[in-house]
């Protein structure tokens, strides 16, 4: 069973996946109405008035993932989700036309003073001559920020008769070529529009984007548009432009602090405002919720998720191709740390035969995981797996070979620790399952799964037998065992798999035994 916390108004149309779910209990609530048992929670759906703090994530022990209902993830500590293992998802489309007939309604209204015109006519005046507004057909609009949202925008602007100019330095030639657009620099865009929208995240490069600088750059008597985040446009310099008469008036859907207040900006009559209302439509609303409703269930039930912040995403045809290989290399992880106990400072990770060809990213995270999670005391997973080995100062690395030694495929690792260097490698065979085929330098054959039991010892006759006597004493029953030697009379290695987890005396008597190197337990 799992547990949801649904804690903004977000459409209950659009839960129906989850509302319906069987193994699903979906909690509606304000999370200062459930502070009690915030730590029961597996998921989190947000639109933006709950704030996802590090504090709260911390307090949120079972959470593992935060489903937005929107696009901005802005009130979501990202980092810190990443940090604590849990998945951040948005829904990045559903409320785009949405977004972008608001500004369209926003730009039209701002053009023919309709909202003041409608108060004027409210209060009992008829006063035309004070409302004479401009046409939109033949002007020049200024795209800042040329995504989802802003495409749309421009291309309602073309069927209006405007003239489109876009200032976006992600834009590709071939994207923009394909709608039909000529990309701009940020001073031509500033420098010919009679109207400027600003369509991007706000991030350290956007916020204060457009600021006094900028704003000097644009045409006496033009027009400016918010209908993305409160902040790239720096509202103290639309306060000093809107009063020395250069920007003619200003549309703002978002403000740096939401609500603003008794802000400034309110007192000028050519701002117009709407309390963030860009995504407020029933279809958006139900859109989004349905969207991150669907990716929250397929998460839930370990399928993988499209429209993730913080994990590489992933299509349903992808990560069935990499199941297999990803299960394997959080075993191959798992294995590798328990045999490296000391600290360790890179990894490199070999790809070869058919695996090299596919998307290796999710598989090295996975890797990773397997490999920190016996290390580290806190939750660790694909998630934040790359991140917690950076702080740690474990540089990893992929590299990817045709060779695969008779192998159809197989993921090779060499560890580099202070005082040793380890490899492993290992092959996923269909319908068979996971083999380790090398382990630290010995060619072996064993299944990397459940109470595994490693030992170093001389290549003499009778080892077996101690070993198995040793064990048998103990009640201990030997699943399988496998062998591998270098050379006869050399070292040799023994992997049994025992029916039940080793108690360190015995794992103590086993390597007091004469011509046992080392020996070690693995817990897979
Ligand atoms: N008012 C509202 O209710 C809503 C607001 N939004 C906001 O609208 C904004 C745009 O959303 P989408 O179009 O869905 O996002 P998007 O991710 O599709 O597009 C953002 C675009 O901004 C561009 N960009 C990034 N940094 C830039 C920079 N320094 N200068 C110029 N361009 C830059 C990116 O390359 C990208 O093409 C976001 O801030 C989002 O949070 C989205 C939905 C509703
Ligand atoms: O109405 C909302 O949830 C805000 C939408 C929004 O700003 C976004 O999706 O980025």
């Amino acid at each position: 069973m799992f547990r949801i916390l649904v804690s903004d108004a977000i459409s209950e149309e659009g839960l129906a996946p989850l509302l319906n779910a069987e193994h699903i209990e979906v909690v509606q609530k304000k999370v200062s109405d459930v502070e009690e048992y915030l730590d029961q929670f597996d998921a989190l759906l947000v639109r933006s008035a709950t704030k996802v703090t590090e504090e709260l994530l911390a307090k949120m022990k079972s959470l593992k993932i935060v489903g937005r209902a929107g696009v901005g993830v802005d009130n979501i500590d990202v980092d810190a989700a990443t940090k604590y293992g849990v998945v951040v998802i948005n829904a990045p489309d559903g409320n785009t036309i949405s977004t972008a007939e608001h500004t369209f309604a926003m730009m039209a209204a701002l053009v023919r003073h309709i909202p003041q015109a409608h108060v004027s006519v409210k209060s009992r005046e008829w006063n035309r001559s004070a409302f004479v507004g401009s046409e939109l057909y033949g002007k020049h609009l200024g795209v800042i920020g040329f995504g989802r949202i802003g495409s749309e925008v421009a291309k309602r602007a073309r069927a209006f008769g405007m003239k489109v100019h876009v200032y976006d330095p992600f834009l590709t030639k071939a994207r923009a070529e394909k709608i039909g657009v000529e990309p701009c620099t940020l001073d031509e865009v500033l420098s010919v529009s009679d109207i400027i929208t600003v369509h991007t995240p706000l991030t350290k490069e956007t916020k204060g984007l457009l600021g006094p600088k900028n704003l000097a750059k644009t045409k006496k008597g033009v027009y400016l548009i918010n209908c993305a985040r409160g902040g790239i446009m720096d509202e103290q310099a639309l306060v000093a432009f809107l009063e020395n008469g250069h920007v003619a008036g200003v549309a703002l859907d978002v403000f740096e602090q939401e609500p603003p207040g008794d802000h400034p900006l309110l007192a000028f009559d050519n701002v117009i405002v709407t309390p963030h209302l860009g995504a407020s439509t029933v279809e958006a609303q139900l859109h989004v919720a349905t969207q991150v409703a669907e990716e929250v269930l397929k998460f839930l039930e370990g399928k993988p998720v499209t429209s993730s912040i913080n994990l590489p995403t992933l299509s349903k045809e992808v990560y069935e191709k990499i199941q297999s290989f990803y299960n394997l290399a959080k075993k191959m992880g798992t294995v590798a740390s328990q045999y490296m106990v000391e600290p360790v400072q890179e990894i490199a990770i070999t790809y070869s035969g058919t695996v090299a060809d596919l998307e290796t990213t999710f598989i090295t995270r996975s890797l990773l995981a397997g490999f920190l999670k016996p290390r580290v005391a806190s939750t660790v997973n694909e998630v934040n797996a790359a991140m917690i080995a950076k702080e740690r100062g474990i540089v990893f690395g992929e590299k990817f070979s045709t060779n695969s030694e008779g192998y159809a495929n197989s993921i090779a690792l060499t560890i580099y620790g202070e005082k040793q260097t380890f490899t492993i490698k290992g092959t996923h065979i269909p319908n068979y399952g996971d083999r380790i085929v090398h382990f630290n330098g010995f060619a072996i054959d064993f299944a990397p799964e459940g109470h595994l039991l490693y030992i170093q010892h001389h290549d003499k006759p009778g080892m077996i037998g101690q070993v198995g006597k040793i064990l048998g004493d103990h009640q201990v029953n030997i699943a399988t065992m496998q062998v591998g030697r270098q050379a006869v009379g050399g070292k040799a290695i023994m992997m049994l798999s025992l029916d039940k987890p080793l108690a360190d005396s015995i794992v103590e008597k086993l390597s007091e035994v004469t011509d046992i190197e080392s020996v070690k337990k693995i817990e897979v």
